[in-house]
C-alpha cells in the first residue's frame, strides 16, 4: 500500500494525539534538518517564481507545507498552489459581487476544491502518479498558519514516523557498525582510487548543484524486465556536506566511516550517477532530438514503475524523506553489502574445449520465437492459453488472475496476465514491454518472447524480434479486424522480422470462435496473407497457417473438437507445428557475442549479473569477457543456464550470467560483451542494406539495434540495389528511395554503438519505421 494510501486510512486526529501528548507542535519542527531548511527555502522561492501573481494568493507557510508534502516536487507544488489560487480568486470575486460568502461554498467537497486544478486535468493513465494533497479542505487557508507557527498535522505525522524510524535504526547502527570494523574500507577506497581517479572525484564529491526536484525515484526504462534494480533513487533532498553535522547522535557511526570513493561510486544515488555523465561517456543516453518519438518521455510503464517504486521506497509508513543521517547510514549498509561481496574470488578458467563438452552432452533442439501481429490480435492469450494447457502455469494462477481481473472489468484478459505481468500492462489491457517465457515439448526447449502490438511500442517488439529464430504471427480473424490489421502493425511487424533475418513464420489465425469457424474466412485470410509474406520475402516452404481460438484453447496444444472446425480441418496444433521447427544452425565457432537484455544487481552471492542470448561463440565459468561500448573487462564468475549453475554455454542459449571485477556503471542494456582476443568494435558510422518501408533520403533517424536506440541520420544515399542480386543498380544516385525499393546507406550515429557487420538494425522517424536491414 502507498504511502499515502496508508495515511489516507489513518484517523488523522488519533494519531495527533497520540503522538502530542500534551507537546507544543513546536518542539517537534526542530527535526528538520538545517539542509531541509535550506531546501524548503530554495524550494519557495521557485515555487513563487513559477507561481507568478498568483503567489500573492498563497502564503510561505503553505508553499512550504506542499513543499514537504510532495517531496520537494516543484511542479506538482505548483500545479496544487495554482489551483488554491485560483479557487481563492474565485470566491474572492463572489465576495465582492455578494459581499459575503455562500453557505455552500464554505462547505466544499474535495472534489469541488480541486476540480480546477491543472492537477487534475490530466489523462486518466497518468493520474495514478499524482499525489492528491491530502485533506486540503483541512488546511488552514491562510491566517493561523502564519500566526502560529506550527507544525502541519502532516508534518507532525511525518515527524512521529521518522522518530520512530530512528529508534529502529538506532537499533540496527549497532549490526551495521560491527560489520564496520571488520572491514578495511579505506584500503579498498584507496585501491580504487588508483584505478578510477575520475570516478573519485564524483562520488566524494556530492552533487550540490540544483536537481529536479522529482518525488520518484529514478529507473531506467523498463524496456528490460522487471527484476532489474536500478540505481538508488535520488535523494529527494540534496545532501549538504556540513548538513553530517545534524545527527551525530542518532548515527554515530556515520562520523567514524564515511562511505568509501568506491562505495560511493557504486552505490550512491542517481545524482552521483548522473553527475558521472560529464566525466564518462554515457553511450545511449544522449536525448533523441526527435521530439515526437513517444519514447523520449517516460513511458507509461515507466510511470508506473516510478509510482510503485515510490510505494515501495516508502513502505511500512516511514512517512516523508530520509534525513540525511539515515541516508548516510542506508549508503554505509549497502557500501559494506558491496565490500563484503567483493572479496568474492576470482573464478578460474578450467580451459574446457566448451565445443568438445557441448558436442558430448545429451541436448534437446532450442528455439525462441517471437509473437507478433496486430494490437490486440491475441497473442498474449494464446501463449498463456498454450502454457496452462502445457501444465507451466497452474489452475490456482490462472483462478487468481481471473478473479483479479473480473475485479477491473477485464476477465477476457485472465490468460493474457500469464505474460502481461505490469500494472499498467493488465489495467489497460495492453502488451507494452517484451515477456518472455520458457516451455519444452518432447523435442525441443522453447523460449517465448511475446511482443507489444500496440504501435507505440515498436521499439519493444524490435527487441524481441532480434532475438528470435522463427516468428509466429497472430491474425484477428474476426469480421473486419483482419483488414484493419492488414493496415496497421500485422504488416510492419512481418516485414521487421523479415528483414532482421528471420525466415519461418507461423501464422496463428485466431479468434475463430467468434466467426462460427468458417472455413472460407481462414482461406480468405490464408490467401491475402500468403501473397503478402512472399512479396515481403520469406519462401512459400517457411510459411504455415494454424487455424485456431487462443481464448477457448482449439488446436492451441489440444485438438478441436468444434465439430463445424473439425469437418474442415484435420493438421497440426500449434504446438505441434512449433514442434516442427528445424534445429536452428548456431554460429558456435564465431567470436564470442552476447547481447545484454536484462542487468540483475544487488544480489547477495552475486551483485552484478547479466541475462541474454548467447548470439555467437561460447564461454565459461573464469573467462574474461570486454564490455562494449565501455571497453571494459571484467570476469565471468558463474553461469546459470535454465536458473541452473552450468559451467560453460553455447551460442543460441539464453544464460545469466554473474560477473566480477566491473563497476556496473559500465554495462547497459543492449550493450555487447564479446572475447578480449576478438572484441566487437565501436562504430560511429555504418554502411547497410535497407529495405525502405517509407520515403529514406539525408534525414534523422532513429537507429535501433536490439534493445539499443540512438539517434542519428542518414548521412548519403549510395544508390538502390536490385532486389534480387543484391548488385549496385547502375545510374545516378538517387535522391530519395522509394517503400519497397532496397537501397546502400551511410548512417552516421550520435553515439558510439558496437556494431559490426551481419547485425540487424531499423531506421525510425517520428514513431514510424522508414527501413530495415542489415549492416555491411
Ligand atoms: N473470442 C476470442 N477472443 C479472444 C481470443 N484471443 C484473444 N481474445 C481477446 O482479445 C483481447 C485481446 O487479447 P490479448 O491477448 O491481450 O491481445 P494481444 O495481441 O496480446 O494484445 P497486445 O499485446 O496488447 O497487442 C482480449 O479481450 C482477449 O480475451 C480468441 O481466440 N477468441
Amino acid at each position: 500500500m502507498s504511502r499515502h494510501r496508508l495515511v489516507k486510512n489513518l484517523d488523522l486526529d488519533n494519531e495527533l494525539d497520540d503522538f502530542e501528548g500534551g507537546k507544543d507542535y513546536d518542539d517537534t519542527e526542530e527535526e528538520i534538518s538545517e539542509a531541509d531548511k535550506e531546501h524548503l527555502r530554495a524550494g519557495t522561492l521557485e515555487v513563487k517564481e513559477m507561481l507568478g501573481d498568483a503567489a500573492n494568493q498563497v502564503s510561505e507557510k503553505e508553499i512550504q507545507d506542499s513543499l514537504w508534502h510532495y517531496y520537494y516536487d516543484i511542479e506538482k507544488t505548483v500545479n496544487y498552489l495554482l489551483g488554491v489560487a485560483e479557487r481563492r480568486n474565485k470566491v474572492e470575486q463572489k465576495k465582492k459581487k455578494t459581499g459575503c460568502l455562500s453557505g455552500s461554498e464554505t462547505a466544499l467537497s474535495f472534489a469541488k476544491f480541486s476540480g480546477d486544478s491543472t492537477l487534475f486535468n490530466i489523462p486518466v493513465e497518468r493520474q495514478s502518479i499524482l499525489v492528491a494533497p491530502m485533506t486540503p479542505t483541512e488546511r488552514p487557508q491562510s491566517g493561523p498558519l502564519e500566526e502560529k507557527p506550527k507544525m502541519s498535522k502532516l508534518q507532525v505525522l511525518a515527524a512521529s514516523r521518522k522518530k520512530k524510524a530512528q529508534e529502529q535504526k538506532a537499533g540496527s547502527m549497532e549490526l551495521i557498525s560491527k560489520d564496520v570494523k571488520g572491514l578495511t574500507i579505506n584500503g579498498k577506497e584507496d585501491a580504487v582510487r588508483k584505478q578510477i581517479p575520475e570516478r573519485q572525484d564524483v562520488s566524494m564529491e556530492p552533487n550540490t548543484a540544483k536537481q529536479p526536484a522529482r518525488g520518484f525515484p529514478f529507473r531506467k526504462r523498463k524496456d528490460s524486465n522487471p527484476h532489474e534494480k536500478s540505481p538508488k533513487a535520488p535523494s529527494p533532498r540534496p545532501k549538504k556536506p556540513e548538513a553530517q553535522e545534524d545527527m551525530p547522535m542518532e548515527v554515530p557511526v556515520v562520523m567514524k566511516a564515511e562511505p568509501s570513493a568506491f562505495a560511493n561510486t557504486m552505490f550512491s544515488s542517481t545524482a552521483c550517477l548522473t553527475d558521472t555523465a560529464s566525466l564518462f561517456t554515457m553511450l545511449y543516453v544522449a536525448k533523441p532530438t526527435n521530439t515526437a518519438d513517444p519514447f523520449s518521455g517516460p513511458s507509461p510503464d515507466d510511470i508506473v514503475i516510478a509510482a510503485q517504486s515510490k510505494a515501495s521506497s516508502n513502505k511500512g509508513g516511514k512517512g516523508p524523506p530520509k534525513t540525511n543521517g539515515e541516508k548516510k547510514a542506508d549508503q554505509i549498509a549497502n557500501g559494506i553489502e558491496a565490500m563484503k561481496l567483493d572479496n568474492t574470488p576470482r573464478a578460474t578458467s578450467k580451459n574446457l574445449e566448451v565445443l568438445k563438452e557441448y558436442e558430448k552432452a545429451e541436448k534437446k533442439n532450442e528455439a525462441n520465437f517471437v509473437v507478433i501481429g496486430h494490437v490486440d490480435a491475441g497473442k498474449s492469450t494464446m501463449m498463456g492459453r498454450l502454457l496452462y494447457d502445457l501444465d507451466v502455469v497452474d489452475q490456482r494462477t490462472i483462478d487468481r488472475y481471473r478473479k483479479d481481473a473480473e475485479k477491473m472489468g477485464k476477465s477476457s484478459f485472465a490468460l493474457a496476465w500469464v505474460l502481461d505481468q505490469g500494472t499498467e500492462e493488465r489495467s489497460r489491457g495492453v502488451t507494452i514491454d517484451i515477456a518472455m517465457n520458457k516451455f519444452a515439448t518432447s523435442k525441443t526447449k522453447f523460449i517465448i518472447l511475446d511482443a507489444p502490438g500496440h504501435k507505440d511500442f515498436v521499439p519493444n517488439m524490435i527487441a524481441g524480434a532480434a532475438q528470435a529464430d522463427f516468428a509466429v504471427l497472430v491474425i484477428d480473424a474476426s469480421t473486419g479486424s483482419f483488414e484493419s490489421g492488414l493496415q496497421g502493425q500485422t504488416k510492419e511487424h512481418a516485414l521487421l522480422v523479415r528483414s532482421m533475418g528471420v525466415q519461418r513464420i507461423i501464422v496463428a489465425v485466431n479468434k475463430l470462435d467468434t466467426i462460427n469457424w468458417s472455413q472460407d474466412r481462414f482461406d480468405e485470410i490464408s490467401q491475402q496473407t500468403s501473397a503478402f509474406l512472399l512479396s515481403a520475402n520469406f519462401q512459400k516452404k517457411n510459411i504455415t497457417f494454424i487455424p485456431c481460438s487462443g481464448l477457448q484453447g482449439d488446436n492451441i496444444v489440444r485438438k478441436s473438437t468444434e465439430a463445424v472446425f473439425t469437418s474442415w480441418y484435420t493438421g497440426p496444433t500449434l504446438v505441434e507445428e512449433l514442434d516442427n521447427s528445424e534445429p536452428v544452425l548456431r554460429a558456435l565457432e564465431k567470436p564470442l557475442r552476447m547481447t545484454i537484455a536484462d542487468i540483475f544487481r544487488g544480489g547477495v552471492q552475486n551483485p552484478l549479473s547479466v541475462s541474454g542470448r548467447l548470439d555467437a561463440g561460447s564461454l565459461q565459468t573464469g573467462d574474461a569477457l570486454l564490455a562494449q561500448p565501455s571497453g571494459e573487462k571484467c570476469y565471468i564468475k558463474s553461469i546459470d543456464l535454465d536458473e541452473q549453475p552450468v559451467p560453460w554455454a553455447v551460442a543460441g542459449q539464453h544464460i545469466t550470467l554473474h560477473l566480477a571485477d566491473i563497476d556496473p556503471i559500465h554495462l547497459k542494456i543492449g550493450d555487447v560483451l564479446s572475447s578480449p582476443a576478438s572484441p566487437i568494435k565501436n562504430a560511429e558510422s555504418f554502411t547497410a542494406k535497407i529495405l525502405a518501408f517509407g520515403f529514406l533520403m539525408p534525414m534523422k533517424v532513429d537507429v535501433h539495434r536490439g534493445r539499443v536506440h540512438v539517434p542519428g541520420r542518414v548521412k548519403r544515399l549510395v544508390g538502390t540495389l536490385d532486389k534480387t542480386t543484391g548488385d549496385l543498380v547502375k545510374g545516378k544516385k538517387p535522391r530519395v528511395v522509394k517503400p519497397g525499393m532496397v537501397a546502400r546507406v551511410v548512417v552516421d550515429l550520435d553515439a558510439q554503438v558496437p556494431l559490426e557487420s551481419g547485425m540487424r538494425v531499423v531506421l525510425r522517424d517520428e514513431g514510424e519505421t522508414v527501413g530495415s536491414g542489415v549492416v555491411e
